[in-house]
């Protein structure tokens, strides 16, 4: 039996990790953190899991928390800057740790305190985390006691260019990502530009050239293409619950037929359980993977430009989040990566 206890479970990302792990057999959840929501049921915050999971949450401090003597792995779903003490901590302890916020993604401390406004507590640890997309680097997380969970937006458009860019395809054009991410990407803190009055019937582009993801996306791709790569990334605030749609934009600098762009990207994925490649003429939906762990990616050659574009959507909540979470604790437990995740997406 694998014991977990998740920090920031009162939040988006910590529930969708309560509800996914709950229905396994060979996990136990030992503990629900939240501040805010402390001796509360956790059903009470969210009803659809009444009966399934009603333990209460519990306040903590994360200085040398005696809760986390009881576990095996640690989920950090708390906002940027708000882990790092307890990721320390449980290291110290002996924990494998998975940390969603950013604080752990990038190499370099002065580019996360540039980017993140804040100093990072626990610099000396970035050399040993290893950035968590199995369907790259599945080899160095299943070695890891430390696992920088990928933003949502990343891993959409970062599993949309893998197979170009490890073919050494353009790094020398600017390559271009429109995203749009569904409203509970934000997390489920009050904000007045997420009320259902501001934010449905709309789209709005944010953070045009100056979204935190970009260094993140950046350093991934430069480490993939090992090249120095830059992304022009857009992203929206589109009226949906969940989902990432990415639109990317490259160079078709080797003038690939969309036959030879498909065969390439099914050539990459076609192991991958969670990655589907669409067919010729399709485009993807984020329906299509609405409440599971699949990216699906479309293709395309538009021959009048000669761009490549690259559509991969996910949901922000689970590929984007919570199931690649679970999908890299899989791995660094040794068990079938897909365990506890092959539920078929919800439509409509
Ligand atoms: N939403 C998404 O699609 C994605 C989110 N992530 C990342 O996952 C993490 C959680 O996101 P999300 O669930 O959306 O956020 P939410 O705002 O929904 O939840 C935040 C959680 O963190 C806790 N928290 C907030 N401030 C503090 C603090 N100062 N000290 C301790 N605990 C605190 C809250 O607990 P309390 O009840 O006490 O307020 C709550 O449990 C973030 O780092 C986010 O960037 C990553 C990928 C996608
Ligand atoms: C819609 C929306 O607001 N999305 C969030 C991204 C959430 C996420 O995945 O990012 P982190 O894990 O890096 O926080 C944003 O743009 O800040």
């Amino acid at each position: 039996m694998v014991k977990v206890g998740i920090l920031g479970a009162s939040g988006y990302a910590g529930a969708e990790l309560v509800r996914l792990l709950v229905q396994r057999e060979d996990v136990e959840i030992i503990f629900v953190h939240s501040n805010n929501y402390a001796e509360i049921p956790f059903s009470k915050r969210y009803p659809h899991l009444k009966e399934v999971f009603d333990s209460e949450f519990s306040a903590m401090n994360f200085e040398n928390n005696e809760y986390f003597d009881q576990v095996d792995v640690l989920f950090c779903a708390l906002p940027h800057a708000k882990s790092q003490i307890a990721v320390k901590s449980a290291l110290e302890k002996g924990l494998k740790v998975i940390d969603l916020s950013a604080d752990f993604r990038l190499k370099d401390a002065e580019v996360y305190e540039e980017w993140y406004q804040t100093k990072h507590q626990v610099s000396e640890a970035l050399a040993q985390a290893v950035y968590g997309i199995p369907e790259i680097n599945r080899e160095a997380i299943k070695d890891t006691n430390l696992l920088a969970n990928p933003g949502c937006y990343p891993t959409s458009i970062i599993l949309g260019l893998y197979p170009l860019l490890k073919e050494g395809y353009t790094t020398n054009e600017t390559i271009i990502s429109d995203s749009k991410s569904g409203i509970s990407g934000a997390g489920r803190g009050l904000k007045d530009g997420n009320l259902f009055t501001q934010a449905t019937e709309t789209i709005q582009p944010y953070a045009v050239g100056s979204h935190r993801h970009t260094p993140e996306i950046e350093e991934q791709l430069s480490s993939i293409s090992g090249e120095k790569t830059s992304l022009m990334f857009v992203p929206h605030l589109a009226p949906m619950q969940r989902g990432i749609l990415s639109t990317i934009y490259i160079k078709n600098e080797r003038n690939l037929s969309e036959d030879q762009l498909l065969a390439l990207y099914n050539q990459y994925y076609e192991e991958e359980k969670f990655v589907r490649v669409l067919e010729k003429g399709e485009t993807p939906t984020t329906k299509a993977v609405s409440g599971s762990n699949y990216c699906d990616i479309g293709l395309a050659v538009d021959t009048q430009s000669n761009m490549i574009v690259i559509m991969s959507v996910i949901d922000n909540l689970i590929k984007g989040a919570s199931g690649q979470a679970i999908q890299n604790m899989n791995l660094m437990l040794g068990l079938d990566e897909t365990t506890g995740l092959t539920q078929a997406p919800i439509w409509p």
